[in-house]
């Protein structure tokens, strides 16, 4: 994809000898709003710790806007803005004040500390001490420290961890203003499928260490409504459709009989069912596409 800020290519990573990232490849559009989707353990905090050159000794190659990270990790951090495992938050600080710290830091004007304020929607919580924040303000004040530098790539791991159903909603509306009206293209990781679709028009799903799918959101979509289905070959399509077609959804394709598969229990009443009637099964076969049992897995909180 030419018009990719962040490419990763065969990349692979072990924490002492046990392979944590396998050969991962991944394209950001500009732009986009990537969700970086895998269950617990897949491999989603340590990809983003080596795109933030965190880890070393990595395998493969990490290209952030056109330029190799390994070479090039001052000039490239600059042009990012990152929101990964805990934020460091001075707890006995106001809000205005934890951004002053860093605004020095990073020596960006006192009118960006403003902007970054209104931006995350915390200009009216701005004097209250940070130990009286919610959890879901002390993730948006750590979000404006990461955008004191007008950052053009956010990386955020896991955001909406630990937050309530509102703080929830004003992250996942946050990340959506950031991109349509502040320009960012925003890498942002999550254990949940329907976080992700509520966000993200780029799709990545990784589990143990390996990614499984990545394409927009539109194509993630299409798999999903792809159902798993049995396919059986029978002696007597005719009597076995006559049989089926008022319990089952059910057709038949090149002389086969095809059925909507819902479980393993289902699938042998069927075959008694035929067999009771005097149709000889010769063959079943559950077709079922790789992501199905992931899904279970993404989607079961
Ligand atoms: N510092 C470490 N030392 C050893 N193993 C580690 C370390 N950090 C992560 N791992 C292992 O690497 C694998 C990937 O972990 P990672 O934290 O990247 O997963 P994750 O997708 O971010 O999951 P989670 O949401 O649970 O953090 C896991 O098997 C984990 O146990």
């Amino acid at each position: 994809m030419s018009n990719a800020i962040v490419q990763i290519d065969q990349l692979s990573y072990s924490f002492h000898n046990q392979k944590a990232l396998d050969d991962i490849s991944m394209q950001i559009p500009a732009g986009s709003i990537y969700g970086f989707l895998g269950p617990n353990g897949a491999g989603k905090t340590t990809t983003l710790r080596l795109l933030l050159g965190l880890l070393k000794d990595q395998k493969g190659l990490i290209s952030i806007f056109g330029s190799n990270l390994m070479t090039n990790r001052t000039g490239l951090l600059k042009r990012i803005g990152s929101l990964i495992e805990q934020p460091s938050l001075y707890q006995h600080l106001t809000g205005a004040e934890n951004l002053e710290v860093f605004r020095l830091t990073y020596q960006v004007t006192r009118k960006r500390v403003d902007e970054v304020l209104k931006i995350v929607g915390l200009t009216d919580a701005r004097h209250k001490k940070v130990r009286a924040y919610s959890l879901g303000m002390k993730q948006r004040l750590a979000i404006a420290l990461s955008l004191l530098h007008d950052p053009e790539l956010l990386i955020l791991d896991e955001p909406t961890n630990g937050l309530d159903p509102g703080g929830i909603i004003e992250m996942r509306e946050l990340i959506i203003t950031l991109n349509r009206q502040y320009g960012k293209t925003i890498l942002v990781s999550s254990h949940l499928l329907h976080e992700i679709e509520k966000t993200a028009t780029q799709v990545g799903i990784i589990h143990k260490g390996r990614m499984l799918f990545e394409g927009t959101l539109t194509d993630l979509q299409q798999i999903k409504a792809s159902r798993s289905v049995i396919e059986m070959e029978i002696n007597d399509v005719t009597a076995a459709m006559e049989l089926l077609a008022n319990q089952f959804s059910v057709k038949t394709v090149e002389g086969k009989i095809i059925v909507d598969f819902v479980s393993s229990q289902h699938t042998a009443k069927l075959n008694a069912l035929l067999v009771q009637h005097g149709i000889e099964v010769y063959q079943i076969c559950v077709t079922r596409h790789n992501l199905e049992d992931l899904f279970v897995h993404i989607t079961s909180e």
